[in-house]
């Protein structure tokens, strides 16, 4: 186990991120888009077994986190509608908390950019972050591997998050691929509806058998979503937004939805397909990443 520690200093992976005068540091936490997500079976738990490529974008939440000398965890600014204990980034401290024997607590602070229930992985990438940037700042000193067994806890998303780089992902959500993506620009729709993913998974109308691919024979235009059709029948908003997108290039719901998205050949045909975007629909662009900024706060 490690030892406890809240000393943060002396550790150059968090120099880029420097303290402020009353010891917060600020952390980032990026979205991510499923080029396309496979239902390729189903476990015996209920959990389904997937394959899809992990796109990071440059939307992110930040994290603020401030250690504390005693063991509490204290959210500064719950978001509407989640209890305090429910957020996943206490429920991603509490478990380091544990796992590791840690007697440090921590202060946080969320500022959401990312659309909650958009299937961009919001929830996940600031628990992943959390446990990350804890990973430094209480010197827990985790391998990226065992940060990722521990994320899986919490959430299919997270080990995505701590692995840093986009994938093709399999399993539930635990298997990962390094897997190079170009760098692009995304025109993204959020149609203002909120999807529960147990509700998706569970529908009997989900196909769930969907034939295995290899990472070598991917071709992502003969892929597909297969959460999209149930998505658009139990939110039709989905459907609106999908049909409007689809005059600019092929698009697709990203994960359990409710965001769907369109690949574009540069920022400025993302920023013109966004201008025109009709009032009652939300829209962004999100640029590719090629990692997270974190990603070496884990050892190999
Ligand atoms: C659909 C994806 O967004 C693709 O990126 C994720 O697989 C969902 O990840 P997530 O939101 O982190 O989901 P979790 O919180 O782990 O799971 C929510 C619920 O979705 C279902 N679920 C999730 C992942 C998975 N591989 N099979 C499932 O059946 C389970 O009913 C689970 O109770
Ligand atoms: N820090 C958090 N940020 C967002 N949602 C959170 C957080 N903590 C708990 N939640 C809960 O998780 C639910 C799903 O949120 P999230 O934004 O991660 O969905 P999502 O993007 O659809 O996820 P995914 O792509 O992983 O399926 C929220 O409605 C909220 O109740």
């Amino acid at each position: 186990m490690a030892s406890v520690t809240h000393s943060d200093s002396g550790s150059s992976a968090l120099d880029r991120f420097p303290a402020t005068s009353e010891g917060w540091r600020s952390f980032p936490a990026p979205a991510k888009l499923n080029l396309f997500l496979h239902v390729i079976g189903r476990r015996a738990d209920g959990y389904h077994l997937l394959q899809s490529v992990f796109q990071l974008v440059d939307l992110q939440d930040t994290i603020e986190l401030r250690v504390r000398g005693d063991n509490q965890i204290e959210h500064y600014n719950p978001l509407p509608g989640v209890d305090p204990e429910d957020d996943l980034t206490v429920r991603a401290a509490r478990l380091l908390q544990s796992h590791a024997n840690i007697t440090a607590g921590v202060d946080i602070r969320v500022t959401k950019r990312i659309p909650m229930g958009g299937g961009m992985g919001g929830g996940s990438s600031d628990a992943a972050t959390v446990l990350l940037a804890l990973n430094q700042l209480w010197g827990v000193n985790l391998s990226r591997q065992a940060l990722m067994t521990l994320g899986l806890k919490l959430g299919a998303d997270v080990p995505f998050f701590i692995f840093g780089r986009n994938a093709f992902v399999e399993g539930v959500g635990e298997i990962m691929t390094a897997h190079d993506t170009p760098e692009t620009w995304f025109a993204v729709l959020h149609p203002q509806v909120h999807v529960s993913t147990p509700a998706i998974f569970k529908d009997e109308r989900l196909t769930r058998d969907t034939p295995s691919i290899t990472m070598r024979d991917l071709n992502v235009a003969a892929t597909r979503n297969d959460l999209q059709p149930v998505a658009l029948s139990q939110q039709p908003r989905i459907a609106e937004s999908l049909k409007w997108l689809s005059q600019f290039g092929p698009a697709r719901m990203t994960g359990s939805g409710s965001c769907v998205f369109t690949i574009c050949a540069s920022q400025s045909e993302a920023d013109r397909v966004v201008s025109l975007v009709p009032e009652e629909m939300t829209g962004f662009v999100a640029r590719s990443l090629q990692k997270h900024e974190l990603s070496e706060f884990a050892e190999q």
